[in-house]
Parts: structure tokens; sequence; C-alpha cells
């Protein structure tokens, strides 16, 4: 097993860099369901961009590289102590190169290990067998998707949807308004694994395995293939659309398994994976500990189309459009920020300053380390390397955004900030706080981490480090920035919009289809 090392490396680096050629398929499908010229049109472009820069740049798609999760399965008689000892080095060196963000946090006193070991992390689940290699899947979730996991306890009383009884239909519901209540925050289109029955930790475990089915396999048990199908359509037709701007495309796959259940406890767990679905696996030799084959098809087998040419022909008048574009320098003035409105494109030109959930707590009562007056906010927690030179920025997509809105608003009036550019959206408190101070939320394409990496030039510097790379504040110098208004200083907020409107579609699936 002298090269197991390198072979979980190996799929570790393959797992974060190069989208999976089944998913590749499903991401290639939902945008060509999609009109370009709309804003989800927009965002899968720029996911699709995002996916061959991740591949030729062997860097991550996404910066958060998610809870790295192992499920093994190996031949009687392999030593297991000396694969999880391999495992972790492997995860080490994939962190240590940039292939990782390091994501392990101690939960009570906030440090970041630095190479994403810890308690808990990696998650190793091994299981023997009787073949006579080993397979070894990887998954790497991200925390906003994971977020958007969602446990319902039948009976339940379901927003839109109403009683959800402990039959196939209340199954039905609770998988709709799983979707439903995701919003584009989870970075739609997404993939969801459900799990039926089962108690509440086997129960997850159930629907996170249905993760590692192919894509386009069909379900075993036709009760289950017809739910799938039907998900898909239904869901599809909740208008939340790519990153919650609306469309056509909300889901890209549904994957359902259903295990026994107490008598007294009916559960339907539901794992929602943004678009960004990073699972790949390997057989291995037991002998050598040399990779044997890839168990899913390469995303290097299966082109993503850069986007076409737009043409106002192509347009579709009664879809939501992109807006104007609008060129915007730091620092931002209050006169530029109340002339957006809602679908705008902006582009941001000159510094940027990143801060996430320990920042937030931090200015609510500090002073900022810098000038925050005209400045912009970037929910982000990047990659960064360090070499002789200085800091360097491996991938910086957004993050979800709702989480800061406890502090946001407040933040923003102490500081007086203009910008704030995140993903997902933010609730009335900031939304208030835009149209009193005058400031804006711009929606960024989460998960597009190398697309918005190469618009930052320069790093300028950082401040509290002692949060952990995720967390500190980088400041950063960009250029050709581009990210759309979704919430503007008039009080409009496209989410608002996007929310309400996927309600009342999905109360339109209220009445009992499986009977
Ligand atoms: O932690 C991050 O960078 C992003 C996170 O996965 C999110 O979706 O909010
Ligand atoms: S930012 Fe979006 S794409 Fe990245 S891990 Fe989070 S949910 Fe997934």
């Amino acid at each position: 097993m002298r090269q197991f090392e390198e072979s979980v490396y190996k799929l570790i680096v393959e797992t974060s860099t190069n989208l999976p050629g089944d998913v590749r398929r499903a991401v290639n499908r939902g945008r060509a369901l999609e009109n370009e010229a709309t804003r989800a049109g927009l965002a899968l472009s720029t996911i699709t961009q995002n996916i061959n820069m991740a591949e030729e740049q062997i860097s991550p798609i996404c910066q958060d590289t998610g809870m790295p999760t192992f499920i093994i399965h190996t031949p009687v008689g392999v030593n297991q102590i000396e694969m999880k000892k391999d495992i972790k080095s492997a995860i080490q060196r994939a962190t240590k190169n940039g292939k990782l963000r390091p994501n392990s946090v101690d939960s009570l006193t906030g440090e970041n290990s630095g190479d994403n070991l810890g308690p808990g992390t990696p998650v190793m689940h091994f299981e023997q067998w009787e073949e006579d290699y080993i397979d070894i899947r990887l998954i790497l979730k991200g925390g906003g998707c994971e977020n958007k996991n969602i446990q319902y306890s039948l009976p339940a009383e379901l927003e839109g949807l109403g009683r959800a009884g402990r039959d196939l239909d209340g199954i039905r519901k609770c998988i709709l308004h799983a979707v439903y209540q995701a919003q584009g925050q989870g970075c739609s289109a997404g993939f969801i694994g459900v799990g039926i029955g089962g108690d509440r930790t086997t129960g997850y475990e159930l629907a996170k395995q249905q993760l590692f089915r192919p894509v386009d396999d069909v379900n075993p048990v036709p009760e289950l293939d017809r739910l799938e199908r039907y998900i898909m359509e239904a869901g599809n037709q909740l208008g939340i659309g790519t990153m919650g701007f609306g469309g056509e495309v909300t889901l890209l796959g549904c994957k359902i398994g259903a295990a026994n259940r107490l008598p007294a406890s009916f559960f339907v767990s539901v794992a929602y994976n943004c678009w960004a679905f990073r699972r790949q696996g390997v057989k291995i030799d037991p002998a050598t500990g040399e990779i044997a084959g890839w168990l899913y098809p390469s995303g290097s087998e299966v082109p993503m189309e850069e986007p076409r040419q737009e043409s106002a022909a192509t347009a579709d008048a009664s879809l939501p459009s992109k807006g104007r574009e609008v060129v915007l320098q730091t620092p931002i003035t209050e006169e530029q920020i109340r002339s957006l409105r809602v679908g705008d494109v902006v582009i941001i030109q000159g510094e940027m300053h990143t801060g996430r959930d320990a920042l937030h707590k931090y200015l609510m009562d500090h002073d900022a380390p810098v000038d925050l007056n005209g400045a912009v906010i970037y929910h982000c927690g990047p990659v960064m390397l360090k070499d002789e030179e200085g800091w360097h920025v491996k991938a910086a997509g957004p993050t979800t955004s709702i989480r800061e809105e406890p502090y946001q608003g407040e933040i923003i009036k102490k500081f007086g900030i203009r910008a704030v550019i995140g993903k997902g959206g933010m609730g009335p408190k900031t939304l208030a706080a835009l149209q009193e101070h005058g400031g804006v939320y711009l929606n960024a394409i989460g998960g597009a981490a190398q697309y918005y990496a190469e618009c930052i030039k320069n790093v300028n510097g950082v401040d509290f480090m002692e949060f952990g790379i995720p967390e500190a504040m980088w400041h950063l110098s960009v250029e050709g920035f581009a990210a759309i208004v979704t919430m503007d200083s008039h009080g409009a907020s496209l989410h608002e919009g996007v929310e309400k409107a996927s309600l009342e579609k999905l109360a339109s699936f209220k009445e009992a289809v499986f009977k």
C-alpha cells in the first residue's frame, strides 16, 4: 500500500478541481433550458466558465471545499488504521497546496486548525466487503448547501402544502418543500439526496448516500423512480432558478432511498447539494495502493460549452432579463448607489474587503481596522496561499449572506458601507438599512470561485488572521468584478419577489398526487 497516500491525494485534487462528467452533463442540460439573456442564463454561463477554469488551473471549483467525507469499502484484512493515517496525510498535503481550504474550526474556541484535521474531520466511514479491491469515494459538500439540508417528521403541517401524512404523498410534499425552502441559498440549481425512514442520524446518512448515485441512473424501486421523476418535473416549476434569480432550472438531480423506520418515527431527510456537486471515487489495488480506475466519468470527457454571443433576437421579453451595466469605482458615493435598480449589473473596480461571520460579530462593538466609508464588503472566505512574494488568491466566490442578517444593517450604517456583495440575498433588516443609508446588495454567482479569483489583481493586506484564513478580513484590489443588484436602495428585493412567487407555485402542488 505504498502508493495509497498518493492515490488519495489524487482523488482529493480531482474531486475539488474537476467537476465529474455526469454532473457536467446535468449542468449542460440545465443551461440549454435557460435563455442566455436572462439573469439565470448569465449565472449559468458564469458557472460554465468557472468549471472550465478550475479544470485548467487545477484549482478549487468553489472556495468552500466542504467537509471532506470518505466512504471506504475494503477487502477483509486490509489495515484500516494505516489507511486513516494516509487519508489524513493526503488531506493535509492538499490543504497546504491550496486544493482544499482550511475548513476545520474548533466549535468552542473558533480556532481554525489550518490543515483540515481535528475532532470529527475528515469524516471517514469504513465498511468491509467481499470484493478484492478497495473502493474509496469522496464528497466535498460545502457549508452553504449543508445549511439547507432539512429533516421532516411526519405527519407535518407544511407552508403552502398543508398536511403531509405518513404516506408517499406526504413524502412528496416534504421533498417539494425542501426545494422551496432552500431558495437560491444553497447555490441552486441543486442536486438532492433524500432518505425516507431510518432514525434522525441514519435518515440523513441515507440521504447523503443517495448523492453517490450516478446522476443519470434509474431508481430500481418503481415507486421511488416515479417520485424522483415527479420531483424533477415539479421542482423545476417552482421558478426559483439558478442562484434564486428566477428561471426554468431549479433542480438538476433528485435521488431517493428508503430504509425501515420505527413505528413511532417517520423521517424524511433531505441533503441539498449545490451545483458544485463534487464527488468522485477510485478503485484501489490493495497490494500496491495504486489507482486501478475511476468510479465516475471524468469531467474532462464532457466539455462545458463556453457562452455564446448573446443577441437581442434571442431575448424573451417575458423573462427577467439582465439590466444595465454600470461600472463603479471604489469608494462609491450615495448618489451612485441611489441610481442603481434591481437587475442592473455592476462592475466593481478598486478595493473591496472580505468579511463574514467572525468579522461581522466583531464589528458590532469594535472599530474597523480600515476606513469603510463608501466601501464594498464582500461576503467571502477565500482559499489563500503564501509564498516569498506574499499572499495569492486561489479561489474566492461569495458565501451565503443571510447569516449576517442580524448584523449587516447596523454595520452598514455605523461604517458608511455602500455595497455588500454575497449570494442568496438578505432579509428585511438589511433591506431597510440599504434604503435608509443608501446602500445596495450585489449578488455574485455562488461557487464561481475561479471566475472571481481572476478579477482580484492584488492582495493589499489582511487583518484578523487570528480568525483563520476564511474568516480574516482580506483587502483586495479588483478589476471587472461583476455582480447583479438584487436589493436596491429603493426598497426593492428580487429575493423577496422570487420567494413569494415560488410559495404561490408551491401551493399549486397541494392536491394529492400519489394516492
Ligand atoms: O464557506 C463558504 O465559502 C461558502 C459556503 O459554502 C456557502 O455556500 O455559504
Ligand atoms: S458557495 Fe455555493 S457552490 Fe460553494 S460550497 Fe457553498 S453552496 Fe456550494
